[in-house]
Parts: structure tokens; sequence; C-alpha cells
């Protein structure tokens, strides 16, 4: 596995909000999405939009990778946002609402437009019914997007439906764009969890997130932050099984079929124990 970037806990906060900008720096987060979208009240994009440019320019986020979401192609704010963000060259420009191919081949001659470096990558926020249904060929676009972020809240009220527990009613769509990630090669991150005092309901969310094969998820509260890191890191007992399987493999080289605890080991279980190793050694370096 090259080039693989921990992104297990990505942490919106609003731009507008400097107090949230300074604890930032402090966060064991590994990544933020620095806001002048949905959570920064009109009067003060501007404003927020210097604090994002200001932020990424500071050196003072550490590793961290650090993201700005632009507002939507189709606002009043979106060219002076890209322009702000072209002159801080952040690691990625998030863009929300991105429906269709077309939305992403204009996106990547307005980054070229505006200046955006080579270095900043584009991540498309699939948040719309119809984005869902066309994530592979979004995914595909474009060699410069490399992340696919759910909007969950957007998707919600798209469908008309309530966010539930278990969020049985966008399951669909969630695997969706966890097999449009994968069939393109591209990262994919779980969108947030509204209710930030329900730690349970948040770890549950977390859980199912993992377990349907997301890369990390977005979070809006330092409280969010430890459970993300954890759920979206291979655990102990996984990093133990990984090294067993690959040992109990390499011993048996040249003998017909190889077990593991009892259980049958082929090349592909080598390979995936082998990328959860790579997994464990790629967050190590950034906590150390
Ligand atoms: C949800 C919040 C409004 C809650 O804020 P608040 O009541 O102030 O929380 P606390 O008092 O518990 O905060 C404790 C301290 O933590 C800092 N804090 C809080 N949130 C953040 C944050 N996101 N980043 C950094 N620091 C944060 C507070 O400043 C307190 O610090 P201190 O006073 O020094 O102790 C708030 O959490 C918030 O604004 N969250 C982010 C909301 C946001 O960005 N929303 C937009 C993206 S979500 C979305 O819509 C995704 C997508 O588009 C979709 O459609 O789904
Ligand atoms: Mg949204």
């Amino acid at each position: 596995m090259t080039d693989f970037r921990p992104r297990r806990s990505v942490l919106y906060m609003p731009s507008s909000n400097e107090r949230a900008l300074e604890k930032a720096k402090t966060l064991p987060v590994d990544a933020l999405i620095l806001d002048l979208e949905d959570a920064v009240a009109p009067d003060a994009k501007p404003q927020a939009r210097l604090n994002a440019a200001a932020a990424v320019r500071s050196g003072e986020y550490g590793a961290k990778e650090l993201t700005i979401r632009v507002n939507g192609a189709d606002t009043e704010w979106h060219d002076d946002d890209l322009k702000a963000a072209a002159e801080a060259a952040p690691d990625a420009i998030v863009v929300p609402k991105v429906n269709s191919v077309d939305a992403v081949l204009g996106l990547v001659d307005a980054f070229d437009a505006a200046g955006v470096p080579e270095s900043t990558s584009l991540w498309a926020m699939i948040e719309s019914p119809y984005a869902i249904l066309h994530a592979e060929e979004i995914a595909a676009a474009s060699e410069r997007l490399n992340v696919l972020v759910l909007g969950t809240n957007d998707l919600v009220k798209e469908l008309y439906v309530d966010h539930v527990v278990g969020r049985t009613n966008i399951v669909t769509s969630l695997q969706l764009a966890v097999l449009a990630a994968r069939a393109t090669g591209k990262v994919v991150l779980d969108g947030v969890y509204n209710d930030v005092k329900n730690l349970d309901g948040y770890l549950a969310e977390v859980e199912q997130g993992r377990a349907f094969g997301f890369d990390g998820k977005t979070i809006i509260h330092p409280g969010q932050i430890e459970g993300a890191n954890k759920g979206f890191a291979p655990s102990d007992e996984a990093i133990e099984n990984a090294r067993g399987l690959i040992q109990a493999w390499e011993d048996g080289k040249g003998s017909g079929v190889v077990t593991y605890n009892g259980r049958m080991v082929e090349n592909l279980h080598v390979e995936s124990a082998r990328r959860t190793l790579d997994i464990a050694a790629a967050i190590e370096a950034i906590e150390a």
C-alpha cells in the first residue's frame, strides 16, 4: 500500500469561530475541514475566508491534513472562496454537492483557473440521491479527486427521510458510496453524527461506518475524536492476528495449505493482513 494517510477523524469547524480554530491546533485529529459553507452565516463568510486561509498558512497545525470547504459552485461565494484557498494552498479543497462528472471536470478547470497548486487535491462531497447513484463515475472523473465525503445531513434532507437509529433508511446509499470508492481506488469518509452529547449513539455509528468499509468519519465536536481514532484504527487484536497470520504463511512456504488459528490462509488473507499492518504503522508514525 503506497501513499496511505490516516483519515480516521476529520473535524469540521466553522472558520468564523476563532476560538475553535485556536483550539484545533492541539486536537488529535487526522484532518481538519475549515468550513466556509453551512456552518458559516452569510455575513460572516468574508472574515471566515480570511481566517481559514490564515490558519492554513500559519504552520501551527502540526501534521494534520488541512482542508478548506468552499461554498458550492453555484453560489455567489464560490469564486472568492476558491481564490482564497488557492493562495493558502491547503492539502485539499472540499467541495459540497458534487453531483456529476461534469461538475468534477468543471471544478478541476476552476482549480486551474484560480491557480490552485497541484499539491492541493479535490475532496468531493456526495450528498444527494443523484450523486449517490453516480458516485462511481464522479469518483473516477479525475485523478485530482482523491476523497469522497458523505454529506448525510443533506442526503437525509434530499431523500425526505429522518435521521433514524442505525441509519436503516440510508444504508444502501452508504454502501453505494463505499463501493464507488473501492472500485476507483479512492478514500471514502462517513458523514457526521449530529447528537454531540450522545456518545453511545455516536460510537455505534462509528462501528457501523467501520464495518461498512469507510476509511474514517467526519465529525463536528472534539468529544467525537477519540471514538473515531480508535474505531478506524486496527485493534491490538487485529494487529496481533495479522502478524501471526503472516508468520504462519512464511513458516508454511512450500507446504500446500497453511492454517492459522484453525483457519485456512491464502495469499489474499496475507494481503489483508499486510494492509492492516501498513495502516497501523502509518497511524503510529503520525502519532509519534
Ligand atoms: C455543534 C457545536 C455548535 C457545539 O458547540 P458548543 O456548544 O460550543 O460545544 P462545547 O461547548 O461542547 O465545546 C467545547 C469546546 O470545544 C470547542 N469546539 C466545539 N466544536 C468544535 C469544533 N468543531 N472544532 C474545534 N473546537 C470545537 C469549543 O470551542 C469549546 O472550546 P473551549 O471553549 O476552548 O473549551 C460545535 O461543536 C460546532 O460548531 N461544530 C461544528 C459544526 C460544523 O462545522 N457544521 C458543518 C458541517 S456538518 C455537515 O453539515 C456535513 C455535510 O455537509 C452534511 O450535509 O451532512
Ligand atoms: Mg451538506
